[in-house]
């Protein structure tokens, strides 16, 4: 370590080429990406674990060079320029598809990948849990933050664990305007509620605690905010967010956080980014997208975090604890799929202007005529 007792954890991910369709990633992706973070590792980069859900290959980084560091984010494109590459040369599906700008320019924010970072001091000990979900978009995780990090009834800890009582702070940002509020909770979770509940359009970013015992800048939780329609200009697929939360401690516990997972939420995308369904926890060995390019998945990989090291993965979701909400999941499912184009399982008439329709919609307005 260097300048403090910080370290970063760095999830960096993107979809640059895939099989069957757009299901999952071949093997040499991850060990291309294997290959090069070897190379750093122990100058720029003190540890790392590659991992993917679905079409979606995710770098887990522990360094000590803070957010958004150029050095960190350039690692991250040459993995995902090189496995571009391959992908072409496999003639795979969508290969380069995330990879907006094809040049490096200083950050991988903006360019296609999405990117949650966090700069924390070190506790003795560390937990971490790394969510990343397929074939859905950034405001996914509204539902789950909030259960873990308001919510009594998933929670205890907000009760009866005096460091959690003073309660946790939430960043939301507004994606549609580029701008962010700060909402205390227990007293402001009614407005929380008011905006998260429209996920398509608020997100939240980070969580930090309120606790003197925590930094109060340190987030405890934070997710990708990219909008793949907004950097790419037209549909290229959905955001596929990723998050990390620490727990224990003060903060969350792991069950805590697990359990917000335990009741199968529905989210947009699926489909063609076009279509409601109900998330899916599955195990590492279940991440790839089937029926219906779905159902939309998220895996949970938990890590015990030391300076230099990260010991793991916990692969938390392979486990008959989940089997329940699977089987709800699926039931959910296949009533949704029954309304075929009909809202709620399509998306808003607003939604589907981020998607291949657009230029479909634009046309038949374009013919409407006035009513006498
Ligand atoms: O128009 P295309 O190229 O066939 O793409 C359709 C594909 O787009 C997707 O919405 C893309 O999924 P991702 O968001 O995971 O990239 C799939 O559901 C679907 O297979
Ligand atoms: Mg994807």
């Amino acid at each position: 370590m260097t300048s403090s007792e910080k370290i970063t954890i760095s999830v960096l991910k993107a979809d640059i080429g895939s099989l069957v369709g757009n299901s999952t990633i071949p093997e040499i992706f991850e060990e291309t990406a294997s290959d090069i973070l070897d190379r750093y590792k122990g100058e720029k980069i003190f540890d790392y674990f590659v991992s993917h859900v679905g079409d979606d290959l995710n770098l887990i980084l522990l360094h000590n060079k803070g957010e958004n560091n150029r050095e960190i984010h350039e690692i991250a494109f040459e993995i995902f320029k090189k496995n571009s590459e391959i992908a072409k040369e496999m003639n795979l599906y969508g290969a380069g598809g995330d990879l907006i700008k094809k040049e490096f320019t200083g950050s991988l924010i903006g360019m296609g990948p999405g990117v949650a970072e966090m700069e924390f001091t070190l506790r003795s000990p560390e937990s971490i849990i790394v969510f990343a979900a397929d074939k859905t978009e950034s405001g996914a995780f509204n539902y789950p933050l909030f259960q873990m990090f308001a919510n009594p009834f998933n929670t205890p800890g907000l009760v009866i664990d005096p460091d959690m009582r003073p309660g946790f702070r939430f960043e939301v940002w507004d994606l549609y305007n580029h701008k962010r509020i700060y909402l205390n909770s227990p007293e402001e979770i009614y407005d929380l509620l008011l905006l998260v509940g429209t996920s398509e359009r608020f997100a939240i970013k980070r969580v930090y605690p309120r606790s003197d015992k925590y930094p109060k800048d340190e987030p405890v939780a934070v997710s990708s905010t990219e909008r793949l329609y907004e950097e790419a200009g037209k549909y290229a697929g959905k955001d596929d967010p990723v998050m990390i939360v620490r727990a224990q401690k003060g903060f969350p516990a792991v069950g805590e956080i697990l359990e917000a997972f335990s009741f199968p939420y529905m989210v947009n995308g699926w489909m063609r980014g076009s279509y409601w369904g109900p998330l899916l926890p599955v195990s590492l060995k279940n991440a790839r997208a089937t029926r219906f390019d779905g159902p939309p998945r998220v895996i949970a990989l938990g890590f015990q975090v030391k300076k230099d090291k990260l010991y793991g993965p916990e692969d938390m979701f392979d486990d008959p604890a989940f089997d329940y909400t699977r089987n709800k999941a699926l039931e959910i499912a296949d009533y949704i799929r029954r309304h075929g184009p009909f809202e709620p399982h399509r998306v808003s008439y607003e939604d589907l202007l981020t998607t291949t329709a657009k230029p479909i919609l634009d046309k038949l307005i374009q013919r409407f005529e006035d009513i006498k």
